[in-house]
């Protein structure tokens, strides 16, 4: 008999702690203190059951052992530990079962933000100071997700944002941080070369594919050392309302678990220790962001500059949001005893908090065609500060829901394991009311273009709302950066309609520029000159820094590279037979998946394309 169980609170076999479960109780002798004590602990939390069909000691020991290290495991990577996790369970099943609503109490309503104009001059203001606050940023991208909705094989990270370029979601987000960068230390005349910290947050479905993308691109341009991966872990799964742990179906020595949702961000940040790193290296930001949203860096500077020029500690980016559109709305929730908060109300919650609060109708359009409640697009940006002094509170723990899909309606059995969750979004739910929580609303063809969507899920998307396929997220992308140039004066062609994998969408020339040409509206400005014009069919890539479009009438396709020495006038009238998007069959497998999921592929057929590798001023007329 192994004396450290005599130590353990007291008890022993011989005190029969383990009686209830004597198939465990015959192999205490082959476990260590540390597993005695993990087996007393789920004993008490009733998890017996997980031994009912363990053999004589001798039997499968590997597996026994194989199967505490699990449990270890699942101890160790959850605030408070497992027993703490089946506790919140069982109280989170319980409400569930009983129908709680989580917002019981809580009266909505609309709260009032920061609502901004695209390329007016306080934009223009916000944008500047925001790029002056970069230096002092990091990143978060979350991209723990597996993208069941989306169905793509490989991570979400890999995909082209757009194809024109084929510059994937991971290029086009580290190049925007760069560039960012950049800009931020040339505002600010710092000597010193401020390095913006990108974390990314991985899981044991994306792990390995997010680290080789970034080895086999070179980090794509940024010093590995300014590039963290944190994974998280999955959680366990619970088989029934007494949270009873469920065991995999194939490997009865192994608990089920699954993914326990964005929200892990902020107890592994508070567990990497890079937070308090990065406040004694003069950091004030922190920046969390999702895996494909190929806008996002457009609406960057200025909600950043909102949180500077506000002192904000919690801002919140958000669109105009269609009825039903799948993503939270910022609402305003007044408590019975009048205090209020604001927060993100999850889109499957907020139509029954309306319902179950005197709004007949529930998650319905007002009068603006909209819903009134804001868009939450899951682009947060926080206080360093604050942020740490709340997370040596919580340990970053956030508020968890439970959603088990029941057999029926008595409630009793579920059709399949569940799991706690958490969003990272519900961060600002235990702020005390001091901490200045607020929201910032841009247009949604400048900010937000997601790609979750299949294209079977897209084609079946009410008429009028937002398709978020990867069709859509890169149509969007021409879309902005054609309505930006048009604001800066370029004469744009409207756009044409076109249907793709049962999508119709609007075509715009597809013009894109690689993040280092532009990260303000200011700077697209100093960029175009006087009496440029693009036709509909037109395509333009603009990589490089110093190129300027002065007098270019394009009508066709024109690719511009040049190095950051290398300053470039492009002008003159161009026409060539460019570059056309063919429609491409979804069903034809011998075409690959990242087309197919679009429905088109562009073909290079004639283009004039120009390349300055060496420092100095050119100009190109045609
Ligand atoms: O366990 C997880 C689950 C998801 N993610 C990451 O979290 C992000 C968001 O995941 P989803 O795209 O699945 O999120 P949803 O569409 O369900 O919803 C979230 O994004 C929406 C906007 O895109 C709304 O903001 C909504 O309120 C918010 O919960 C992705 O980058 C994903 O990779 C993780 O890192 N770990």
């Amino acid at each position: 008999m192994d004396n450290a169980v005599e130590s353990l609170a007291g008890l022993s076999v011989t005190d029969g702690w383990a009686s209830s479960a004597p198939n465990l109780q015959r192999n205490l002798g082959i476990l260590s203190s540390e597993e005695i004590g993990l087996a007393m602990m789920l004993l008490r939390e009733g998890q017996k059951h997980l031994f009912d069909h363990w053999p004589e000691p001798g039997v499968d020991d590997r597996r026994k052992k194989g199967f505490f290290d699990q449990v270890a495991q699942l101890n160790a990577n959850y605030p408070g530990g497992l027993e703490s996790y089946i506790q919140n369970a069982r109280k989170l099943l319980a409400d569930s079962k009983a129908g709680k609503n989580p917002y019981d109490g809580f009266i909505p309503s609309v709260p009032t933000g920061e609502f901004l104009t695209f390329g007016n001059d306080n934009f223009m203001m916000l944008e500047e100071a925001g790029v002056r606050e970069a230096r002092r940023a990091a990143f978060v991208l979350v991209a723990g997700g597996l993208g069941e909705r989306l169905g793509y094989k490989g991570i979400k990270l890999a995909l082209p944002s757009e194809t024109t370029t084929g510059r994937c979601f991971l290029q086009h987000y580290i190049e925007s941080i760069i560039a960012l960068q950049e800009a931020s230390c040339s505002l600010v005349q710092d000597q010193h070369e401020a390095e913006i910290p990108l974390v990314i947050m991985t899981s044991d479905d994306t792990h390995k594919s997010t680290l080789l993308l970034l080895k086999s691109n070179y980090y794509f341009g940024m010093k590995t050392t300014q590039v963290k991966l944190i994974k998280q872990e999955k959680v366990a799964c619970l088989a029934d309302n007494d949270a009873r742990l469920a065991l995999d179906l194939n490997d009865k020595y192994k608990i089920q678990t699954k993914p326990h949702g964005h929200g892990d961000v902020h107890a592994l940040l508070y567990s990497s220790g890079l937070l308090n790193l990065w406040q004694s290296a003069g950091l004030k930001w922190v920046l969390f962001f999702q895996d494909t949203n190929g806008l996002l860096f457009k609406a960057i500077p200025a909600s950043l500059g909102v949180s500077s020029t506000k002192g904000y500690h919690v801002n919140s980016l958000a669109v105009p949001r269609k009825a039903k559109e799948a993503m939270g709305g910022i609402t305003k929730l007044t408590y019975t005893d009048g205090s209020e908060i604001v927060n993100n109300v999850e889109y499957n919650q907020l139509d029954p908090l309306l319902r179950a609060t005197g709004h007949a109708d529930g998650d319905v359009n007002c009068e603006t065609g909209f819903s009134p409640f804001p868009g939450n697009i899951n682009q947060l940006i926080l206080d360093l500060g604050p942020y740490i002094k709340e997370l040596s509170k919580t340990r970053g723990a956030i508020a968890e829901f439970v959603n088990p899909k029941y057999k029926d309606s008595t409630k009793t059995c579920f059709k399949s394991s569940t799991r706690l969750e958490c969003m990272m979004q519900d961060y600002p739910k235990s702020l005390p009311p001091s901490v200045k929580v607020a929201f910032t609303v841009m247009d949604k063809w400048l900010a937000y273009a997601p790609v979750k969507n299949n294209l079977e899920d897209a084609s079946k998307v009410p008429k009028g709302n937002p398709y978020h396929s990867a069709t859509s997220g890169e149509m969007a992308i021409y879309k902005a950066n054609c309505l930006i140039l048009r604001k800066a004066g370029v004469h744009i062609a409207d756009p044409v309609t076109d249907i793709f994998n049962g999508q119709e969408v609007e075509l715009w020339p597809r013009i894109t520029w690689s993040p280092k040409w532009a990260s303000t509206f200011r700077d697209v400005k100093r960029k175009v000159g006087e009496c440029c014009s693009i036709s509909q069919r037109s395509t333009t890539v603009i990589n490089g820094q110093n190129i300027f479009l002065d007098g270019l009438s394009l009508d066709g396709a024109l690719v511009v590279n040049a190095n950051d020495q290398a300053e470039v006038k492009v002008t003159g009238c161009v026409q060539n037979k460019g570059w056309a998007l063919e429609h491409v069959d979804y069903k034809d497998i011998s075409i690959p998946e990242e087309t197919r999921m679009r429905g088109f592929k562009v073909c290079k057929i004639e283009q004039v394309e120009i390349n300055y590798a060496d420092p100095g001023k050119f100009c190109f007329e045609s």
